[in-house]
């Protein structure tokens, strides 16, 4: 009996292996043997968290486009981009983001896959994060960051004077990030810069999203139980969950006390709050509106993090850049307080190009963002895809292909400034310009994460000179190996987070914000 059932296994595997290598309707595209084979190939690179750095490996190797599993193309060019992710794009959000609801009573707008569902929500959502609401968050930040830069005062250093303890800058921007987003989503900061205990719910939440990472490339893993790897998870985000109620109710409690006298909000729930309770809107429910507000924390805090830090990275591996920068923002403001939302931060042009270089180079979303092939199929690079197939393009590959950008792996903001480089090799940089995702599925936050970071660093610039501890590995090295270096850090599941790096703080001697 034994025998014949093994028997029968083998043969039907057997069978399995020859159809999705020869007569498959992708069979004719090249990847990686194991890849074509079985989605094994994803979940390996899920945990050993290197998703993103294989997806650059395996373009180089095979070309535009590369069959990474049975049923998935990840692509390279513009062309692809735009059909996959355009706001006409014949695809959905795939299967993977259905692994996120093993979290989440109610799926948020991130994670819902239907289309009708899916913009219904994004509409709502985009009125409390449109450019006419950015003055509401901009002075609880401003608060918030000028705390956050007291921290790096040299005075508390007895032994060193002038030159702060040296700190691991991600792990700052992380704690600073999820307290900016307590504040831009409940209007209360969650206090994990003075108890970074609080902060558990960032940082603890790794694990677990690796496995969910994992069953979204193989759902088939959920049924083995492997997600007991995320019972922890789950319950921390279960307190989470319970926390951010509390937060709720206390928001709800607040506008319905304040519309009463002032009509004033002060963050995002108190405008989809305020959108809900319109007659006639089409506001969320109040489930709706909780996990809306919550999950956007998760959202907002690692990616914005992670792109600070990438920032810092590649501003003291390359000094020319810091010192051009730093004269950038020291000459545009007198004192430190002057650096707000406005027309002269606006016209910090270098500032600008820094960090949309950083956002290039050093992209904060690994893998691939998934989209499935709706009923028809489609043209994809002059190639016919049938419906049903995941398709992507990964941030790391197109923002770093030579087809697009001179000198791909280095860091030179120039490339974005039309006072330095050729209209139509910055239009070309455009094109395959992606961080914050494209079409009706990018990012709803891209303002707001862009004017956090436009304010971090020029206050941070302003008030500090700043140097790296040089680790051991790096020294002698170029900024470009450094950065191979650093590339090794880990995936996690949508975000590549990051450590480092470490900084010692000197007041600058120009600084005259208290
Ligand atoms: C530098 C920082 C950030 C980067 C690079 C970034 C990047 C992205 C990308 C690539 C997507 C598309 C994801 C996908 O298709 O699965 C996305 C979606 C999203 N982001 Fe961001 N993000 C950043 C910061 C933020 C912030 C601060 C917020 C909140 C204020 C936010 C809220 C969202 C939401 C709600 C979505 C889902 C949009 C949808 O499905 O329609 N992001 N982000």
């Amino acid at each position: 009996m034994f025998l014949i059932a093994a028997i029968t296994a083998v043969s039907s595997l057997s069978l399995l292996i020859v159809y999705r290598l020869h007569f498959h309707p992708l069979a004719k595209y090249p990847g990686p043997l194991v890849g074509r084979i079985t989605d094994w190939y994803s979940v390996y690179h899920c945990f050993t968290g290197d998703r993103h750095l294989d997806f650059v490996h395996l373009h180089a190797k095979y070309g535009h486009v590369v069959r990474y599993g049975p049923n998935r193309l990840s692509f390279s060019t513009t062309e692809a981009l735009q059909a996959i992710y355009g706001s006409r794009a014949n695809t959905k959000k795939s299967f993977w983001y259905e692994a996120m609801l093993l979290f989440m009573k109610v799926p948020s707008t991130h994670a819902t896959i239907d289309k009708s569902q899916h913009s219904r929500k994004r509409r709502i959502l985009s009125r409390a994060l449109s450019d006419r609401m950015m003055p509401v968050y901009e002075s609880g930040f401003l608060q918030l960051l000028d705390e956050f830069l007291k921290r790096f005062e040299p005075s508390s250093t007895l032994n060193n004077p002038g030159l702060s303890p040296a700190f691991d800058i991600s792990r700052e921007f992380t704690l600073f990030n999820f307290d900016s987003m307590g504040q831009f989503c409940f209007g209360e900061s969650f206090g994990s810069l003075q108890n970074p205990k609080n902060a558990m719910i960032v940082e603890k939440t790794h694990e677990g999203f690796r496995g969910l990472n994992a069953i979204g490339y193989m759902p088939g893993l959920s049924w083995l139980q492997l997600d007991a790897l995320m019972y922890k998870t789950k319950r921390i985000l279960a307190e989470y969950e319970a926390y951010a109620a509390a937060l709720s109710r206390k928001c709800i409690q607040r506008s319905d006390q304040s519309t009463e006298k002032t009509g004033q909000s002060r963050c995002v729930f108190d405008i989809l709050y305020s959108i809900s309770n319109q007659p006639g809107a089409d506001g969320f429910s109040l489930p709706e509106l909780q996990s809306e507000s919550s999950l956007l924390v998760t959202t907002g805090t690692d990616t914005t993090a992670g792109a600070l830090s990438n920032l810092m990275f590649h501003l003291l591996n390359n000094p020319e850049t810091m010192t051009r920068l730093t004269e950038e923002i020291r000459s545009s403001f007198s004192d430190i307080s002057e650096i707000r939302m406005g027309a002269t931060l606006n016209s910090c042009e270098y500032l600008a190009a820094c960090i949309d270089e950083s956002l290039r180079l050093s992209p904060v979303i690994g893998g691939c963002l998934m989209r499935e092939i709706l009923s028809g199929g489609m043209k994809i690079d002059g190639d016919q895809i049938p419906q049903g197939i995941d398709v992507g393009v990964p941030h790391h590959v197109i923002m770093r292909s030579p087809d697009y950008y001179d000198s791909p792996w280095e860091y030179w903001p120039q490339r974005w400034m039309s006072s330095e480089t050729p209209e139509d090799r910055i239009q070309r940089a455009r094109a395959a310009f992606c961080p914050f995702g494209i079409g009706t599925t990018g990012c709803v936050g891209r303002k707001w994460a862009l004017i956090e970071m436009q304010l971090t660093i020029a206050r941070l610039l302003f008030r500090f000179d700043i140097n790296m501890i040089m680790p051991e590995t790096g020294k002698g090295l170029s900024a470009t190996e450094r950065l191979r270096i650093r590339e090794q850090k880990e995936l996690d599941w949508f975000v590549v987070s990051t450590t480092g790096p470490m900084l010692k703080f000197q007041l600058a001697k120009t600084s005259k914000g208290s």
